[in-house]
């Protein structure tokens, strides 16, 4: 196992929910509440879950753009969660983010060699020449033509945008770069050409990933370790073998069986399937909260592997696959 590059521990973020006259605070949004994992050096992280389950939130933590109600982000030992350390480690330069809408993120007003070298002039003091060429080896890198630099964001397609997402991350030389739902937008076909060059820069420039994504099936071909998440809490995580291989949680389970199918054949055996799944995932969730509604906490279950289920549960679950 390689080096830890970053820790995440007991990571809560809660929103306030205000209401009435006086706008008062009257409840909170757990969209984090008490998430603990690490990433290694290099490999690629999978966080998995539904819509509002908190990957985002998390992913925003991570990159220091959202702010933490409790808990530690150790980068090199040091907390990062307090503004302060950032900058002392240099951390912004260190962690960059990628945006599942390419269009929104790359600001329209400005030429492509302007985004891309936005983050270098935060960090570097370069020469106009020294810039423009960095920016055309990052254009390469990306397998982008040199000329770009002189286009718009609009003048791509979303693939392409993509690519010119990554080339802006990769500028600054980062160690983690946290890619929220990076390939979600796009067709299938550029969806496998975007996971690759992802890879391969990957290898190149040894960059860990914090990959987000709701569909097991992408994380499947690109992560090492994953973590499953469900309305702010990890109910699952481990190695990619050991969770592919012996899902446990009903709700890690619900999302492999959500994994499309492209077989026009068994179309009505896999609704009729999925429909099971369903009705199997409303009537065993109560077994999955404790009396307060919370997901139990994680249990080892065996090495490198971890769920949130009461000890009988997870008994039980192992009988049945016996
Ligand atoms: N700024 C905010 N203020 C209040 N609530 C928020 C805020 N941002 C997110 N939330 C809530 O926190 C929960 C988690 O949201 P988050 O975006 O992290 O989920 P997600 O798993 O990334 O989902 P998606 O894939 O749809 O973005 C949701 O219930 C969301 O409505």
């Amino acid at each position: 196992m390689g080096k830890e590059i970053i820790q995440i521990k007991d990571l809560k973020v809660h929103y306030p929910i205000r209401s009435g006259f006086w706008n008062r605070i009257t409840d909170y949004v757990k969209a984090v509440d008490g998430v603990n994992f690490s990433i290694n050096e290099g490999e690629t992280y999978g966080l998995i879950g539904e819509s509002g389950s908190g990957k985002s939130t998390t992913g925003k933590s991570i990159v220091g753009v959202e702010k933490v109600t409790s808990g530690e982000i150790l980068y090199k030992g040091v907390d990062v969660t307090k503004p302060a350390n950032r900058k002392k480690l240099n951390y912004n330069k260190d962690v960059q983010m990628i945006f599942q809408d390419s269009m929104s993120s790359l600001n329209p007003r400005k030429r492509i060699e302007d985004i891309i070298a936005e983050p270098i002039r935060n960090f570097e003091n370069l020469t106009t020449d020294e810039e423009r060429k960095r920016v055309q080896e990052l254009l390469d890198i990306v397998g982008m033509p040199s000329d770009a630099i002189y286009k718009y964001p609009h003048e791509f397609s979303g693939g392409q945008r993509q690519r010119i997402g990554v080339a802006r991350a990769v500028a600054t030389n980062p160690k983690l770069i946290v890619a929220d739902e990076p390939t979600s937008a796009l067709d299938l076909s550029v969806q496998a050409q975007v996971l690759n060059f992802m890879k391969n820069i990957q290898q190149q420039y040894n960059i860990a990933y914090l990959f987000i994504s709701h569909d097991l099936g992408v994380v499947k071909h690109m992560s090492e370790n994953l973590a499953i998440m469900h309305r702010g809490r990890l109910v699952e995580l481990g190695s990619r073998e050991e969770i592919y291989k012996n899902p446990m949680h009903i709700y890690t389970r619900r999302l492999l069986s959500a994994i499309p199918q492209v077989d026009v054949e068994h179309r009505a055996e896999n609704k009729k399937h999925r429909q099971a799944v369903e009705k199997e995932f409303q009537e065993d969730q109560a077994r999955w909260y404790d009396k307060d509604g919370r997901v139990f906490p994680l249990r080892e279950v065996s090495r490198n592997h971890f769920v949130a289920l009461p000890e009988e549960e997870i008994h039980k679950i192992e009988r049945e696959g016996e």
